[in-house]
């Protein structure tokens, strides 16, 4: 039985990180000033605030600024929105990403709208949405995108290959249809209401996994030498009482038998997430000061 390769997601992440870097430099030497990212954390979710303080930390490692907004989860629906509209004209903002999801009272479609298309760096307003499906430039949702790369760099050419993509969520699933659409993929997006799931995933040579359900795909599912990428962060109870563990949305154990490579959860495709955060932003500062977008990333 051979057994197939575990994407570094980590190590890709590194060298996309350096990348960053290098143009961060060069930018803020021309431009006079450093690219700066805003992130807006509404509550006190755990998780969230985990994922919020590492965007942060590489943020500035890169060379960028950092500003942070961290607000009640009673703020109102106004007070969001006024908040991100002092962020759409503030000249040392270059992008905006407010954490999802915002406790229920809040309007999250709204708030999203409201964001300048210019400095939207999670690509989630309707501009970016309808860019993408137009196969324009424009910024791209990071979880996609670095699946994407992950994949280009795994197989090269994408072309004429067939990818089923797991889940429909405007975070991931669409736009992660839409990239490999784009790259000339056969996609298929299966969801909760597909039928014979296990025989859809049988056909695809890239399986992408983004539905929030711990383990679910299984190794046989999964046709011999497909590349796999496991977008889901699940926690769940660990041996040890009290403890908890992430995994992704496909049970590896089964599927590492079955694959040519797999990305692993944690270092798969988290660690891309925010690299291309960081890609986004830079390319958002670009994007504003009227210069071409930086060549390699
Ligand atoms: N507007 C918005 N944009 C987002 O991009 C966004 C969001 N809201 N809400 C929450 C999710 C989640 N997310 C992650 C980012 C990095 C890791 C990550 O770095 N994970 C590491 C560590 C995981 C761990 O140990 O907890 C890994 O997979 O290796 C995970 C998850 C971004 N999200």
């Amino acid at each position: 039985m051979t057994l197939g390769k575990e994407i570094d997601g980590k190590a890709f992440a590194a060298k996309v990180q350096d990348k960053v870097a290098e143009g961060v430099a060069a930018f803020t030497a021309s431009q006079g000033r450093k690219p700066g990212l805003a992130v807006v954390l509404v509550g006190e979710d755990p998780a969230s605030a985990v994922y919020v303080r590492s965007k942060h930390k590489m943020t500035l490692k890169l060379g960028m600024e950092s500003f942070e907004f961290k607000r009640p989860a009673n703020i109102s629906q106004e007070e969001l929105m006024e908040l991100v509209e002092e962020l759409n004209g503030d000249p040392r903002v270059d992008g905006i990403l407010v954490q999802l999801p915002l406790p229920k009272h809040l309007d999250e479609q709204a708030v999203v709208e409201l964001i300048n298309p210019d400095k939207d760096v999670d690509g989630l307003t309707p501009i970016s949405t309808g860019r993408l499906a137009l196969g324009l430039p424009g910024l791209v949702p990071c979880t996609p995108l670095g699946s994407l790369m992950l994949l280009q760099d795994e197989l090269g050419d994408l072309s004429g290959k067939n990818a089923v993509v797991v889940g429909r969520s405007i975070l991931v699933g669409k736009p992660m249809a839409q990239l490999l659409l784009n790259a000339n993929c056969t996609v298929t997006i299966a969801h909760s209401r597909t039928q014979d799931l296990a025989g859809v995933i049988h056909q695809a040579d890239i399986v992408v996994a983004a539905i929030g359900r711990p383990e679910m795909i299984k190794g046989a599912w999964i046709k011999p030498g497909a590349t796999v990428i496991d977008v889901g962060i699940n926690r769940v109870p660990a041996e040890e009482e009290g403890k908890t563990r992430i995994v992704g949305d496909v049970d590896t154990a089964s599927a590492i038998s079955h694959v040519a490579a797999i990305t692993p959860v944690p270092g798969g495709v988290g660690p891309m997430t925010i690299a291309v955060l960081m890609r986004n932003t830079l390319f958002a500062a670009h994007l504003r000061a009227g210069l071409p977008a930086p060549l390699g990333l």
